[in-house]
């Protein structure tokens, strides 16, 4: 493999919600890498931490204990004025739902124009129209569309808006949250390949989060699988669905698929016993099986693995 860049390094993050009996461990111990220039996807059922860890990154939810590294510097605590500055043009985040994360209240040009205006990253009035325009135009939409208001859209416009709105800050690094999970079927390829070619065109950088695996199979370069706020395989992604290592992964990728993602997403939980694992009596460690396929194991299932991994070389 070619030397790739490390852009975004998460290192032990862990993030805990409430206090004493109320106390919740969303992420525990998760480290990764996203190089530059690829798609990074985040799956897992719901609840599992994928968007915790979008968040944390976003420093929109506090780092407990670990550190986020962004070019090699540290994005969380106590940071320059400069540099905060920086990573708020250059990082940026598509939600899920357009219906939600958009201003009801604000015309389409105001929305796209909020974090221009919030880094004053633009030479004068003429200059962000500009910009607004371009960005309209980037994901398809009509330039003068920037005079109405967001309920004049459909729900895929809508989230063309969402992404103008991210675009519009020239990032080099888009967390992408579900972006399609919310959209009508027949759309969602289309979004999808918007968010391919910008990407070509642009040179951007994707944490794509989802629990839809065919997407992820699609768009990313390689995924994490996240467990109740643990990565438990992490791997490139044809890697990953061709030779699943941990049983999670494996009911994950076993399930049938569904219309309904909700319903997917319970079966999985039917189909995984995480009692089978003797996580409580040993507890496991980040290993790495065969070159960029890791997998969370302690030593007793390491053998279990191991063999099966062989079986499936050796098919
Ligand atoms: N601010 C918060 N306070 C307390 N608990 C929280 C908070 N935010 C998230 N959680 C909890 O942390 C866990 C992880 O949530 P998170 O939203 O990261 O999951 P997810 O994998 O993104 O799921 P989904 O696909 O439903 O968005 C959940 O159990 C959630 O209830």
């Amino acid at each position: 493999m070619s030397h790739k860049e490390v852009l975004v390094e998460v290192k032990n993050l862990k993030v805990v919600f409430g206090k004493g009996k109320n106390k919740f461990i969303a992420i525990d111990d998760v480290s990764f890498e996203i190089f530059k220039g690829e798609t990074f996807g985040l799956v897992g059922e719901s609840g599992s931490g994928k968007t915790t860890i979008g968040r944390a990154i976003m420093r929109i939810n506090e780092v407990t204990e670990g550190q986020i590294l962004y070019h090699g510097k540290k994005l969380n605590g106590k940071i320059s004025k400069e540099w905060d500055r920086e990573i708020t043009q250059k990082i940026q985040m598509i939600f899920q739902d357009p219906m939600a994360s958009l201003n009801e209240r604000a015309k389409v040009d105001y929305i796209i124009s909020e974090g221009l205006i919030n880094t004053k990253n633009f030479k004068n009035e003429a200059d962000r129209q500009q910009k607004v325009r371009n960005a309209l135009l980037n994901v398809g939409l009509l330039p003068e569309f920037s005079s109405r208001f967001p309920h004049e859209f459909s729900g895929g416009q809508r989230q063309r808006i969402g992404i103008a709105r991210a675009l519009v800050m020239e990032p080099e690094f888009i967390i992408a949250d579900e972006p399609i999970s919310a959209l009508d079927v027949s759309i969602r390829a289309q979004v999808l390949n918007l968010l391919a070619n910008l990407q070509q065109q642009n040179d951007l950088t994707y944490l794509f989060i989802a629990h839809d695996l065919s997407v992820v199979r699609f768009i990313t370069d390689r995924t994490a699988v996240i467990y109740k706020g643990k990565i438990v395989e992490l791997a490139e992604t044809e890697k990953l669905f061709t030779n699943p290592i941990h049983p999670y992964t494996r009911a994950l990728l076993s399930a049938v698929p569904e219309p309904n993602p909700y319903k997917e997403r319970d079966k999985v939980v039917e189909i995984y016993d995480p009692s089978q694992h003797s996580y409580d009596i040993q507890p496991p460690s980040f290993i790495e099986m065969e070159e960029g396929h890791f997998v969370l194991a302690n030593e007793e299932e390491l053998e279990r693995y191991r063999t099966s991994l062989k079986m499936e070389v050796s098919k």
